[in-house]
């Protein structure tokens, strides 16, 4: 007997930019898919799943989210990004803590795992105290710290120490599961001088870069009017841009910016929900992609979407640029999925590791049962099934690095009431707080 063998066997597979024919079994050694075939030997594994019924795919990727700001959850819906964040959401950040991150991130990873996201990109405070969360959840994490010093020098040293000393006890940590990226929150709360030490601490560290960029037409209009140019005209001329940064939102883009995005090949971390709730706009998504730029899907906070359900946020995004485009041929299922997972990859440089299911990658792989409603009948196009047709509750077993965190719908590692009713006791103090 093999330890830390587990065989899945009868499944069928969907995966970007491969077609698998029939029903396979994948054999996973420790953290790698080690084997795919239509017959593996059964008799040496430490533990057999059987997929019959059920569709393979490769863990989904959250490009973009504040995992701790589910402690938010409807507690400011219905507003501009604007009054979200000044009149509301900033001043309940100001009371957040360590613990109150940890577990707003815990429930977050509940919600990740159940839904079938196995790897997410975060920007936040306390982010040791995610870090933490992220462990102990066996989900795999890109980190890194929100830097806002609207022109402060003092506070400009501090983000940065706060984002180096983040990268120093956490990069590498849960077996190369958490990495670390540098998280200036946007160019309009970064000043000059911290977003262009940033580029500098990004070539120095081999790190990448996490921001928002063009989310709202005021975003637009502040910094025409102080720079002179559009953000990212603006980013381009200070030398911030390059194939390491992931700008999220990207809404209200010119093409001469749609050519600087290209040009540096910056990855693009789509957040339709968010965008949507907070009236915010519609990205161009189908002209990037037209562009050949490498677009991914993010849920963003809970406080913003309300959810964290990717299958969900991949659906809205497909729909979405058909209605605004009226051409129902864009962003068809299979372009859809590959956004939400080979796509994700690729905009978090971790494209040899994760987002399809090859032989060597790792073993980050969720099941969804198909003997459900809502996913009858067995559609012939895999993909038509899981974009369309399902959503996050359809998942029925969640692997990562190896390691199952769900199966047959029910958690494994984390303990769920557990969580619920610390993060209850948190939401109410942070409430109070007021
Ligand atoms: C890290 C900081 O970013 C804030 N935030 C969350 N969602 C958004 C968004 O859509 N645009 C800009 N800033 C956002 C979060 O509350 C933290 O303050
Ligand atoms: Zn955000």
């Amino acid at each position: 007997m093999n330890d830390n063998t587990i065989l899945i066997k009868n499944a069928l597979i969907l995966s970007p930019n491969t077609n698998f024919e029939n029903k396979q079994s994948i054999l996973i050694k420790d953290n790698l898919i080690a084997e795919i075939s239509p017959d593996i030997d059964e008799s040496n594994v430490s533990k057999i799943i059987d997929a019959t019924g059920k569709i393979l795919l490769p863990g989904l990727i959250n490009t973009h989210t504040h995992l701790s700001m589910t402690l938010f959850r409807g507690l400011a819906d219905d507003l501009s990004l604007d009054s979200w964040l000044n009149d509301y959401i900033w001043p309940m950040e100001a009371n957040l803590n360590g613990d109150y991150c940890y577990i707003g991130a815990l429930l977050g990873a509940v919600e990740l795992i159940k839904s079938g996201t196995t790897t997410f990109s975060d920007m936040y405070f306390y982010m040791e105290d995610v870090a933490r969360a992220v462990d102990e959840s066996g989900i795999r994490a890109v980190l890194s710290y929100g830097m806002i010093d609207f022109g402060d020098e003092d506070k400009r040293k501090n983000e940065i120490n706060e984002n180096l000393e983040l990268f120093k006890s956490c990069e590498g940590m849960g077996n190369g599961r958490i990495k670390v990226f540098l998280g200036p929150h946007s160019p309009y709360t970064a000043s000059e001088e911290l977003l262009i030490q940033v580029r500098e601490l990004a070539d120095e560290y081999d790190m990448g870069i996490h921001i928002h960029v063009s989310e709202t037409q005021k975003e637009i209009v502040d910094i025409s009017s102080e720079k002179g140019l559009r953000p990212f005209e603006y980013l381009d001329k200070i030398g911030f841009l390059g194939p390491d940064v992931v700008a999220a939102h990207c809404v209200w883009l010119s093409d001469n910016e749609i050519e600087i995005i290209k040009k540096n090949n910056v990855k693009i971390s789509h957040n339709p929900c968010s965008n949507m709730k907070l009236a915010s706009g519609i990205a161009p998504v189908s002209k990037l992609i037209e562009n050949d730029i490498c677009v991914s899907i993010g849920t963003d906070g809970a406080s913003s979407n309300n959810n964290l359900d990717l299958i969900e946020e991949l659906k809205t995004a497909s729909l979405l640029q058909k209605v605004s485009t009226l051409d129902p041929k864009v962003l068809t299922s299979d372009e859809t999925l590959s956004m939400g997972t080979i796509k994700g990859a690729e905009t978090l440089g971790l494209e040899s590791e994760i987002g399809s299911i090859e032989v060597g990658k790792k073993a980050d792989i969720i099941l969804i049962d198909t003997n459900s409603a809502n996913m009858i009948p067995d559609s012939s196009s895999l993909s038509s099934n899981i974009i369309y047709s399902a959503n996050g509750l359809n998942v029925d077993t969640t692997i990562c690095d190896g390691k199952i965190l769900m199966e047959n719908k029910k958690l494994t590692v984390l303990d769920e009431g557990e969580i619920y009713q610390k993060a209850r006791q948190a939401i109410k103090e942070l409430k109070e707080a007021i």
